[in-house]
């Protein structure tokens, strides 16, 4: 692990590298391929002065620099706003030596990443992700899209960007609920792969818990560099989810579900913290985990997710639409539902056609009354 003044180069199965450090983002036109003349720039509305500073770099070296401002957080993920993006590219001459650049959230990179992989079917796209959630998740792997009214991430493709630029500096001014949000996704990676980033986690919280949450967490950039690996791993095996991918989307049926049905006004990283503490206990009603270290790993869940003050629980009463939104899943094959379980810490399986009852019997685990607290 490097020293928070040095890049750490982190490459994905040898075909991109995820570029993470203090100061990186001027490096930007070096991930571009070198016959790029235009660019798009994809931005939130909330980035004014990180957008100047890229794309004032950009210009600088001779680059057509196009500038798109995309509505914030999820109302990025339409077709609407990627059609508005093809008109802009269509007008502006994109050829399919041009590239696209995604600076924001994770919203942001998917949306710029699914515009990438449509337009003239497939142009380059570098991704600078400026959330935690970005940088550890969404701007690695190359799965791109936008979500539907059916639901989420309906529509995508499978599109690896020319390189990933994350600059640990942006973070300083993302919102504490945004930072905690990506961390449920660093969790995640410890749950299905790397019980040291638990580990992390939980020395960070103990020392000083407000700390833990922002972004002065002292152990962030290892976390940030210990989850990047774990998913540059995975892709690098299974680009398309044909199997071992599957794992990423621990938590992701029960959690897509809940985004849905409160129409995104929770953060997808809240959404996903109650989702695996759904699937854990889903886990121990199937016997998949078992006995005291069962019970104590869906206590594990609860407390590193709560001790970073995520959500574990989520209202009763909403069975019947979040059973509708959850077959929608795509690991979904037919009418047979498929959940990424654990049957042990770091240890993922599949869990295929559960009985109705029992998924049901798990939302009664995670479920809360009406009058008790939101999250
Ligand atoms: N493609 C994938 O593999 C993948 C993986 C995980 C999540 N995702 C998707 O990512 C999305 C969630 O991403 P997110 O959590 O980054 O949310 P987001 O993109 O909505 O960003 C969260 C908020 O932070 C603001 N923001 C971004 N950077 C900032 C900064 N540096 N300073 C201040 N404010 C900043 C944004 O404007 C937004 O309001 C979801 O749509 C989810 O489905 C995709
Ligand atoms: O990269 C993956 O694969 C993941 O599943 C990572 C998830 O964290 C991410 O939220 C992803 O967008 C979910 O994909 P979906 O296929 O369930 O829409
Ligand atoms: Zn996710």
């Amino acid at each position: 692990m490097s020293g928070p003044d040095t890049p750490t180069t982190i490459s994905v199965g040898g075909d991109y590298d995820v570029v993470i450090g203090s100061g990186v983002l001027g490096r930007v036109a070096d991930l571009l391929g070198a016959d790029v003349q235009r660019v798009l720039v994809v931005h939130p509305p909330t980035l004014p002065e990180l957008t100047s500073r890229l794309t004032g770099a950009l210009e600088a070296q001779g680059y057509a620099v196009h500038v798109a401002e995309v509505p914030d957080a999820e109302a990025a993920k339409t077709a609407a706003v990627a059609a508005d993006l093809w008109s802009l590219l269509g007008r502006a001459g994109f050829t399919r030596t041009d590239a696209v650049v995604g600076l924001g959230g994770g919203t942001v990179t998917d949306l710029a990443g699914f515009v990438a992989a449509s337009w003239l079917r497939g142009v380059g796209v570098v991704q600078v992700p400026t959330t935690l959630l970005g940088m550890v998740d969404a701007a690695v792997g190359g799965k791109t899209g936008i979500n539907t009214a059916e639901g989420k991430n309906l529509v995508g493709a499978f599109h690896p960007p020319a390189g990933v630029l994350c600059d640990v500096d942006v973070l300083s001014t993302l919102p504490q609920a945004d930072l905690v949000a990506g961390l449920a996704e660093v969790v995640k990676c410890g749950f299905i792969a790397d019980p040291v980033i638990l580990d992390l986690v939980e020395t960070a919280v103990a020392d000083d818990a407000a700390r833990a949450r922002s972004a002065g967490n002292p152990h962030l950039r290892e976390l940030i560099e210990r989850a990047v690996r774990v998913k540059a791993e995975v892709v690098a095996a299974d680009l398309r989810e044909s199997s071992l991918r599957e794992i990423l989307n621990y938590g992701h049926t029960f959690g897509h579900a809940i985004e849905q049905v409160e129409h995104y006004t929770w953060r997808h990283g809240e959404a996903i913290g109650v989702g695996m503490v759904y699937v854990a206990e889903l886990a121990r009603l199937t016997g998949h985990l078992a006995g005291p270290e069962g019970d104590a790993l869906v206590a594990r869940h609860r407390s590193v997710l709560e001790s970073l003050g995520l959500p574990t629980t989520y209202a009763a009463g909403r069975w019947d639409e979040l059973l509708t939104a959850m077959r929608r899943d795509k690991k979904s094959r037919g009418s047979t539902l498929r959940l990424v379980v654990l049957e042990g810490l770091a240890r993922p399986t599949r869990l295929v056609g559960p009985d109705d009852a029992l998924l049901q019997a798990a939302y009664g685990l995670v479920s809360r009354r009406a009058d008790a607290p939101a999250h």
